[in-house]
C-alpha cells in the first residue's frame, strides 16, 4: 500500500516509445498518482525536471540520442537527490547493475511485476522526500539550469531545447566519438561544435573546414596532405588538417555535399582511424575527434535517396544534435537582439542604441530562413544606420521589406502567393523571388544563399549572371 501523501508526489517517465509511456502512465494513474509526466526524448530530461518538485524518475536504458546510462550520469551531476529507477530488458541486466553503481536507486526487469513495481516506487518516493528534507534543512540546492562552462556563454539562448542540447554536450563531450550536428544555415551549428570541443578539454586545436565545393582531390589534399612530388606542382610535402587537429577536433561543415568517392575515404578514416596523404604508401594515424555538420537532413539523404552512404551516416551520427531553427525558438530573439546590438555597437565604437518595442515585435514575426546569421545582418545594419541612439520600426522594416513575409502576414488574402505577387505567380517568378529573398537574407553572400536554396554555388552564380546579362 502506498499512502496518500506519496501519491501526490511527482513522477517522470522517460522512454522513447510512446506506447510504453502510455502504459506506465495508465498504471500509475490507476494506482492513484496524480502527477505523472512523460518525456520521449532523453535529451529533455534535465530541462523537464527543472519545473518538478522532488520527483522520482523511471528511466528506460535503450534510447536514441542519449542512453539511459548517459542520462543517469547527467542526473548524478545536476540532480543527485532524485531517485532513479531503471527499467530494463532481461538482456540488459549487466548495464542495469552498472547503473546501480553509478547511483541509480533501483532497477526493474521487464515484464514488470506489479508488486515489485509498487514497492520500488514507494521506496524511491520515501527516499526522495527524505533527501529533500535533509537538503532544505542544510540549505543545499542543486541544479537551477546553470551551465557554468565558459563554452556555453557564447551561445545566447533560453530555449529549453537549446538548454537540453547543452546538457547533451556535457554528457557526450568526453566520449571522443563522432558527433553530427544538423540544422538550417546560420542556426549556430559551428558554435555548438566549438562548445563540444571546449567542454571536452582537448589539448589540441579546433580546426574547421567547409567542404562544400571541394572535389575529391582537393578534399583529400586539404584533409590528408601530400608528399613531395605527389602531383605536378607539389614541390614540398604538406601535412593536412587532420594532422593540424591532432588531439583536438576536426569540424567538417556541409558534409551533405560530400562526393561519393570522398564518402568512402571518410568512412575508412572513421573505421580504421588511418589515412594516406596523397602520394604516400604508409598510412598515418588520425588523432582528431571528428565533428560534422549539415543543413540537409542527412538521415533522409541516406535513407530514401541513397545520396549519402547509410554506413557513413551511422558512424558520423554516433552523437546526434538537431539545432532548431530560430523561428521555432522565438523566445531567443529578444535576448539575441540585445546581445547582437551590444556586439555591433562595440565593433563600431558607438553608444549602445535602444530598440523600440515595435521594431522588436517586427523581428519576432519574421521567419528568419537565414536564422541567427540573418538576424545578425539586420542588427549590424540597424546599429550602423541609427542616428539618435534609437532603433525604430522603420529602420528594421526597411531591411525586412525585401524578405519573405510570414504566411500570417498575408492572412485574409484568397491565396498568400496571390497576395504577395498581385497575381498567381509562375514557376519562373517563384524561382526569381526565392533567389532574391535568399540574397537579402544572407546579405548578398552567394555561398550561403545557395545553401539556403538547396542548389550548388555554381548553379546560383550562373542564374544570377544570366539575369544580369538578360
Ligand atoms: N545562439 C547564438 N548566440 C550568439 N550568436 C549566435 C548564436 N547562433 C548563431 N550565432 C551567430 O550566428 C552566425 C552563424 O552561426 P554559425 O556559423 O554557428 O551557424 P551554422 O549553422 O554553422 O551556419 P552554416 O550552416 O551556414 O555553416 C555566427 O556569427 C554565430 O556567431
Amino acid at each position: 500500500m502506498i499512502d496518500e501523501k506519496l501519491k501526490s508526489c511527482q513522477i517522470l517517465l522517460v522512454d522513447d516509445e510512446q506506447a510504453e509511456l502510455d502504459a506506465y502512465s495508465l498504471l500509475l494513474t490507476s494506482m492513484g498518482f496524480r502527477n505523472v509526466r512523460t518525456v520521449n526524448d532523453s535529451r529533455l530530461v534535465l530541462a523537464t525536471l527543472e519545473s518538478m518538485q522532488s520527483p522520482v524518475v523511471f528511466l528506460d536504458l535503450n534510447m536514441p540520442h542519449m542512453t539511459g546510462q548517459e542520462v543517469l550520469r547527467q542526473l548524478k551531476v545536476h540532480k543527485p537527490q532524485i531517485p532513479v529507477i531503471i527499467i530494463t530488458a532481461d538482456s540488459e541486466i549487466e548495464t542495469a547493475v552498472e547503473c546501480l553503481r553509478l547511483g541509480a536507486h533501483d532497477y526493474l526487469v521487464k515484464p514488470i511485476d506489479l508488486k515489485m513495481f509498487s514497492s520500488a516506487l514507494r521506496n524511491a518516493l520515501e527516499i526522495g522526500l527524505l533527501r529533500n528534507e535533509v537538503m532544505s534543512l542544510k540549505g543545499i540546492s542543486f541544479g537551477g539550469g546553470e551551465f557554468s562552462h565558459p563554452a556555453f556563454s557564447k551561445i545566447v539562448t533560453r530555449s529549453p531545447i537549446m538548454l537540453g542540447i547543452f546538457q547533451y554536450i556535457e554528457s557526450i563531450a568526453a566520449s571522443g566519438l563522432p558527433a553530427l550536428i544538423l540544422g538550417e544555415t546560420g542556426s549556430g551549428k559551428e558554435l555548438i561544435a566549438r562548445a563540444i570541443h571546449e567542454v571536452s578539454n582537448l589539448p589540441g586545436e579546433f580546426v574547421a573546414v567547409d567542404i562544400s565545393g571541394l572535389d575529391d582531390t582537393l578534399l583529400s589534399d586539404t584533409l590528408f596532405g601530400h608528399t613531395k612530388g605527389a602531383y605536378t606542382g607539389a614541390d614540398k610535402s604538406r601535412s593536412g588538417l587532420i594532422e593540424k587537429a591532432a588531439n583536438g577536433t576536426l569540424f567538417l561543415d556541409e558534409i551533405g555535399d560530400l562526393a561519393e568517392v570522398s564518402q568512402v575515404k571518410l568512412l575508412r578514416l572513421l573505421q580504421e582511424k588511418i589515412y594516406y596523404p596523397l602520394g604516400a604508401d604508409q598510412p598515418k594515424q588520425c588523432h582528431a575527434r571528428i565533428i560534422t555538420a549539415a543543413n540537409k537532413d542527412l538521415s533522409k539523404l541516406a535513407g530514401q535517396d541513397g545520396e549519402f552512404r547509410m554506413d557513413l551516416y551511422y558512424r558520423l551520427s554516433t552523437h546526434l544534435i538537431r539545432v532548431p531553427p530560430l523561428r521555432d525558438r522565438r523566445e531567443d530573439i529578444p535576448l539575441l537582439v540585445e546581445h547582437l546590438i551590444g556586439e555591433a555597437a562595440t565593433t563600431m565604437n558607438k553608444k549602445v542604441p535602444a530598440i523600440s518595442n515595435q521594431a522588436l515585435a517586427r523581428l519576432m514575426r519574421h521567419p528568419f530562413w537565414g536564422n541567427v546569421r540573418e538576424l545578425k545582418a539586420y542588427i549590424s545594419d540597424a546599429v550602423a544606420r541609427c542616428q539618435h541612439g534609437h532603433i525604430d520600426e522603420n529602420l528594421i522594416g526597411e531591411r525586412l521589406g525585401g524578405a519573405i513575409p510570414m504566411i500570417a502576414e498575408t492572412e485574409g488574402a484568397a491565396n498568400p502567393l496571390e497576395s504577395l505577387f498581385g497575381h498567381f505567380p509562375t514557376i519562373e517568378e517563384l524561382i526569381e523571388y526565392a533567389i532574391e529573398s535568399a540574397l537579402v537574407v544572407t546579405d548578398n553572400n552567394q555561398s550561403q544563399a545557395s545553401r539556403l536554396l538547396g542548389v550548388s554555388r555554381q548553379a546560383l552564380h550562373k542564374r544570377i549572371k544570366k539575369r544580369h546579362e538578360g
